[in-house]
């Protein structure tokens, strides 16, 4: 684990659709051994740029370094070797079973022929392991649950990115997840989150990754970066980031901000939105004394 020296590093880099500009020359720094979260309102470009640090959108401008290398001049394998991205709505094979799934991750790591790399077996059985879905190896992913199946689907890019130890590969495995928790009930997303942070925490993991919640954001994160439209609103410790004036900048809500008695971590009390015809008011956000 190398906490400092930056796993991802994005340099003025401008992104864009059919000629239409989405990102414009951003940086952005995803340390090693981290969790970075990216937040922001719909449309802002969270996924546009996890897509682009993780070279499956091309850039017009910038560069993204991986581990201070340059991921365009890099091999499309020894990229999927250190990093793995798992999009929004991920489409598994019909039929294929949850260890075939992992089992797909280690194709960077494959040699010719399609014969699998050294290693390959301890990878899977360990991303198995770690994502506590050994139970269900033999289930076809189809039929999982929602929890269950992104447990699978994270096990797929874990994988991906567990160096071949034999090769002694000097990495950050970086894992890049859009949005893993949506569709799952409060259970299964913070049954997510803890397995990212005990990914993390006891496994040094890289790990970059969407949510629209902000508290869990705020909860699971070492740092945030907040989007809004498409430029860099704030970067930072949760509790630095998420305040009552970010939520009304940002979101364009006012709201009150307490802190979680037992861990600090900020905690929102929407109070409505602010209408955009004028700046958010001290009326807006209502104090102790009004609610009494
Ligand atoms: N494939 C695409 N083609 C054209 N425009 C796109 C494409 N993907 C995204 N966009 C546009 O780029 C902008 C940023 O989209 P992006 O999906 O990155 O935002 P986001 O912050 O992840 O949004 P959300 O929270 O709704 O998922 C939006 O205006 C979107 O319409």
């Amino acid at each position: 684990m190398t906490p400092d020296i930056p796993a991802l590093h994005g340099d003025g880099i401008s992104v864009g659709y059919s000629g239409q500009e989405v990102l414009t020359e951003l940086s952005v720094t995803v340390p090693g051994g981290r969790i970075t979260t990216l937040i922001g309102p719909n449309g802002s470009g969270k996924s546009t740029l996890l897509k682009a640090l993780g070279r499956v959108q091309p850039l017009t401008a910038g560069t993204v370094a991986l581990d201070g290398e340059d991921i365009h001049r890099m091999p499309t394998r020894a990229v999927a070797r250190k990093l793995g991205l798992l999009p929004q709505s991920p489409l598994a094979p019909e039929g294929i079973t949850v260890a075939d799934l992992v089992r797909r991750g280690r194709h960077p790591h494959g040699r010719s022929l399609g014969r699998g790399a050294a290693g390959d077996t301890d990878a899977v059985a360990e991303a198995l392991e770690l994502t506590g879905t050994a139970e269900f190896a033999l289930r076809p992913v189809d039929s999982l649950s929602g929890g269950q199946r992104q447990r699978a689907w994270i096990a797929m890019v874990l994988a991906q990115s567990t160096p071949i130890l034999l090769l002694d590969e000097p990495t950050t495995p970086i894992l890049l997840l859009d949005e893993p928790t949506t569709f799952l009930d409060i259970a299964h997303q913070i049954e997510v989150l803890e397995l990212l942070s005990s990914l993390r925490h006891d496994h040094g993991k890289t790990v970059l990754l969407v949510l629209h919640d902000l508290e869990q954001a705020a909860a699971y994160s070492d740092q945030i970066v907040a989007l809004k439209q498409g430029e860099i609103a704030a970067v930072g410790n949760p509790s630095d980031v998420v305040t009552e004036a970010f939520v009304a900048e940002v979101f364009g809500l006012a709201c009150r901000v307490i802190h979680d008695p037992d861990t600090g971590s900020p905690l929102i009390l929407p109070r409505g939105k602010i209408s955009r015809e004028r700046a958010p008011q001290p009326q807006d956000v209502r104090t102790k004394e009004d609610t009494r």
